[in-house]
Order: C-alpha cells, then sequence, then structure tokens
C-alpha cells in the first residue's frame, strides 16, 4: 500500500496530540507532508517537529489553505473550527482530499451537508467524522436504520467552559443548572466550537433537528460528561462518556487514520 499523503488545518491542542501519535511511530501508513493553521506560529510549530525527524519528505509550512490543497494531500486533518470545515470541506473534496474531521458542528446546516456528501461523491472522496469526545456511532447508526428510534443528548459542563457564551453568568460559579434545552440546530447556533459531539450523535441518529439536546452547567464541574440514550422498540443503549479534558477527541483521529488504513476495520 502506497504511504498516505497527509496535512493539518488547524494546529492547536487537539491537532499536536495527532502530531504527538505520529512522532511516536502510531500513524506509520503516513507522511505528514503540510501544515496550515490561522495561526501561523502554531503550523510552523509543527512543521519544524516534522523536519526535526529528518525524513526523506518535506513537511511544507503553508500560508493558505490554496497552497496546502495544491500539495495534493490524500487526506486533511480537520482540527480547527466549524467556519473552518465549511471554508475547507469543498475545495478539499475536488482536490481529492479527503477530510477527517472534529467540527462536524458545521453539518448541522442541512443543505451544506447536502452539498458535501454530492461533492464526495463525485470525486472518489470522503468525509470521516472522529468520533471526538464521544462514542457509540455504530450502536445509534445500526438502530436507527433498524426501527423509528427517540435519542436524547445530555451534557454535563462546568461553568468556566461556558465562559464567552450568551447563557453565562457568574451565579454559574455557585449553582447547578440547565442552561440549554433544545434541538441539535439550536446548540451549535448558541455554543458554535462546544457541541460538536451534538450534532455528530444526531447525524448518527435521527438527524440535527430531530434529537433533544440538554446542557447542565454544574459549579465545580472539572471535565465533560455526554450521555446519549438512544429508545426503539426492541433497543434502549445508553452511551455515557466522561472526560476530563478533551485529549480524547484529538486521540479519536489517531484512531480514525489507523482504521482508514487497517486491514481490519472497526
Ligand atoms: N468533536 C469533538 O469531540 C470535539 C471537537 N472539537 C473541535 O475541534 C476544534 C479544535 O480544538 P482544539 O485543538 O482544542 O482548539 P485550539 O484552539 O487549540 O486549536 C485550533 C487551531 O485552529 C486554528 N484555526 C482556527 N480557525 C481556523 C481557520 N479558519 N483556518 C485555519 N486554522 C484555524 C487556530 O489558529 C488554532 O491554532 C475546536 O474548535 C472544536 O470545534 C474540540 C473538542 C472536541
Ligand atoms: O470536548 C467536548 O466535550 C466536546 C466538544 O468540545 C465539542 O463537541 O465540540
Amino acid at each position: 500500500m502506497r504511504t498516505k499523503r497527509l496535512a493539518i488545518v488547524g494546529c492547536g491542542k487537539l491537532a499536536n496530540i495527532v502530531v504527538e501519535a505520529f512522532i511516536k511511530g502510531l500513524l506509520p501508513d503516513y507522511k505528514l507532508i503540510g501544515t496550515f493553521s490561522r495561526t501561523f506560529s502554531k503550523a510552523e510549530g509543527i512543521a519544524k517537529h516534522i523536519q526535526d525527524l529528518e525524513t526523506s519528505y518535506k513537511c511544507i509550512l503553508c500560508h493558505s489553505i490554496e497552497e496546502l490543497l495544491d500539495l495534493k494531500p490524500d487526506y486533511i486533518v480537520e482540527t480547527a473550527s466549524p467556519t473552518a470545515l465549511r471554508e475547507l470541506a469543498l475545495p478539499a473534496l475536488i482536490n481529492g482530499s479527503s477530510i477527517i474531521t472534529l467540527s462536524m458542528g458545521a453539518f448541522a446546516d442541512v443543505d451544506f451537508y447536502e452539498n458535501v456528501k454530492k461533492t464526495a461523491l463525485k470525486y472518489g472522496t470522503r468525509v470521516h467524522l472522529a468520533s471526538g469526545a464521544i462514542g457509540g456511532f455504530d450502536v445509534l447508526r445500526t438502530v436507527s436504520l433498524m426501527e423509528a428510534c427517540l435519542v436524547t443528548f445530555e451534557t454535563k459542563k462546568g461553568p468556566n467552559s461556558l465562559r464567552n457564551t450568551n447563557v453565562y453568568n457568574e451565579t454559574l460559579q455557585t449553582e447547578e443548572r440547565r442552561v440549554f434545552e433544545g434541538d441539535a440546530i439550536e446548540a451549535i447556533t448558541l455554543f458554535p466550537t462546544q457541541v460538536n459531539v451534538a450534532v455528530a450523535a444526531s447525524l448518527a441518529s435521527t438527524g440535527p433537528k430531530n434529537m433533544k439536546v440538554s446542557i447542565d452547567s454544574i459549579a465545580g464541574y472539572v471535565g465533560d460528561d455526554h450521555r446519549i440514550e438512544i429508545k426503539s422498540e426492541q433497543v434502549h443503549a445508553i452511551i455515557d462518556v466522561y472526560s476530563k479534558t478533551a485529549q480524547i477527541a484529538g486521540w479519536s483521529v489517531v484512531n480514525t487514520l489507523r482504521n482508514i488504513t487497517s486491514p481490519i476495520a472497526f
């Protein structure tokens, strides 16, 4: 099998986990050939790490998405933001680059999602939704194929992660309160980079409009807990993932990349 050409867009905390795995040798089927980030110094940091490995190829530090696409990567890891995914997805898929994304919140826009599907199909490329801070896409997809079902998504967060959102006020530092109830579209609109997971679970099951989402703010709470419940006539499943940090999301990209080239696929 030919080694896959890999590039990264959005070189922050989660991208660095992918790079750490790459340096440890956990992604032997890939060459990391390019980086691009809105914060130039972050993309530069990753490109330098790869250059220090003295590989037989160069990791190119790109100044724009266009420059990165010119490198003709087979796969692009998108760890930037839902806005970045919206800008990147169609040009990348047309360019012959498949995408591994953590910012699937952008797909709450049904027209965009359908356009991405059509384009990927036309150009023989794919979009892989990494499991991120949750799991259970297999159960959600299987049960929703099988029969009618209801899916709910409940998140617990500490108040500090809600700062800079409309629901935040100082009373959250001492009280427990439900700060959001609505569907997955309303959730990602109000929290544009924080509930990609809710959109992901909805896309794997009943769709963004049909999934009930709630967010509880708990004073002093560290980390995030996401509890997904699916109920149909025959199946009742609960997928509950607590994580102290978002690192699990970075590692889920590593897992997706390994699955793409593995002879045994999960
Ligand atoms: N699906 C999931 O479970 C999770 C998804 N996420 C998503 O992953 C994204 C990355 O998370 P972190 O690494 O923690 O964030 P971060 O803030 O550490 O890194 C993001 C990087 O992307 C760059 N960036 C932002 N917009 C860009 C654009 N339009 N084009 C190019 N680069 C851009 C920034 O300069 C920054 O270096 C988050 O924004 C969030 O939407 C985060 C946690 C869990
Ligand atoms: O880290 C988390 O728990 C979830 C998150 O940020 C997202 O879905 O965007």
